[in-house]
């Protein structure tokens, strides 16, 4: 018998969230803890009650999570590990008890990216229906399973119908069929998880603060230090720093390992720049493969 010890993984929950789903391809079904926020989960972490956490970052139709976004860059001292991207199909499903009446129901429950990423099928099959926000597709999920009287549909995938006893009544609605989230694994040591079907190259995440007096051409003397290094980018997003209006950070993804020297040269270039430069770690994707779910 191994005596290796099994890490905690919180993640957003409850069980059967897209975020449970790619916990689970990465970490195995083993110490995995449900949390119903993206900040319980940025949370435990922090207060080591879990080793790890894994939190929706960015969907391809969507964009950034923005409640990851804000808890990991303002003020977290969490390191990304690794990085899972996941295929993402949203069906519409109902508790049995509705499955005769779904033309009467009144709302429609989803995460916010689950509903956006609907929104075209939405607009043509349920225009009227208001929809509501919820934390999770799995806490829609499992809010109509314990609540069958409501007239109440919910976007979710298909382990949410299973292990909620739910009715599908229409698969595959999201819009696009290249709709994958990317999950970030989240520590607090800077460190990089190996693990099967890693993908070749690494990947660091910085955040750039541009310097105080708002020199004109400071983000393009901030993209020639990639530049004339070879330092493909894969990544940049401007975020609000909550100082007051007009006033941004950067977050930069680039293809290469924070301990290359020609990264070590532009993080030195940037701080010479004045620009405040954090990394938060160098790490691997992993492509999880399509299943049912
Ligand atoms: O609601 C879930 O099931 C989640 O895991 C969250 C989340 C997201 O934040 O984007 C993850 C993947 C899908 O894009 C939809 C929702």
């Amino acid at each position: 018998m191994s005596d290796k010890k099994i890490p905690l993984v919180a993640f957003l929950g409850p069980e059967a969230s897209f975020t449970h789903v790619a916990a689970n391809s990465f970490f195995g079904t083993s110490g995995l803890v449900p949390h119903p926020t993206i900040p319980d989960c940025i949370e435990a972490v922090e207060a080591g009650q879990v080793d790890y956490a894994v939190v929706p970052l960015e969907n391809a139709l969507e964009g950034s999570v923005p409640m990851t976004l804000d808890y990991l860059f303002h003020g977290s001292k969490l390191f990304i590990n690794a990085e899972i991207s996941t295929p993402i199909q949203q069906h519409l499903m109902v508790n049995e008890k509705q499955a005769r009446f779904v033309d009467e129901i009144e709302s429609i429950n989803s995460h916010p990216h689950a509903l956006a990423q609907c929104h075209k099928y939405l607009r043509n099959h349920f225009r009227h229906v208001p929809l509501v926000q919820m934390t999770s597709t799995a806490a829609a999920a499992k809010y109509i399973s314990e609540h069958p009287d409501e007239k109440i549909a919910v976007i979710a995938n298909r382990l949410a119908a299973e292990k909620y006893g739910l009715h599908i009544e229409e698969e595959n609605i999201h819009d696009l069929d290249f709709n994958h989230t990317r999950f970030a694994v989240l520590s607090t040591q800077k460190q990089s998880l190996e693990h099967e079907g890693r993908s070749e190259k690494t990947k660091t995440t910085l955040m750039i603060k541009l310097p105080e007096d708002d020199r004109s051409g400071i983000l393009h003397q901030i993209l020639s230090v990639f530049a004339w290094r070879r330092l493909n980018l894969s990544k940049i997003e401007s975020r609000p720093l909550k100082t007051g209006l007009g006033n941004y950070f950067f977050i930069i993804d680039v293809l290469e390992s924070e301990d290359h020297s020609m990264m070590k040269g532009a993080i030195e270039e940037l701080t010479v720049l004045n620009c405040s430069v954090q990394t938060f770690g160098s790490y691997y994707t992993y492509e999880q493969q399509p299943s049912r779910h």
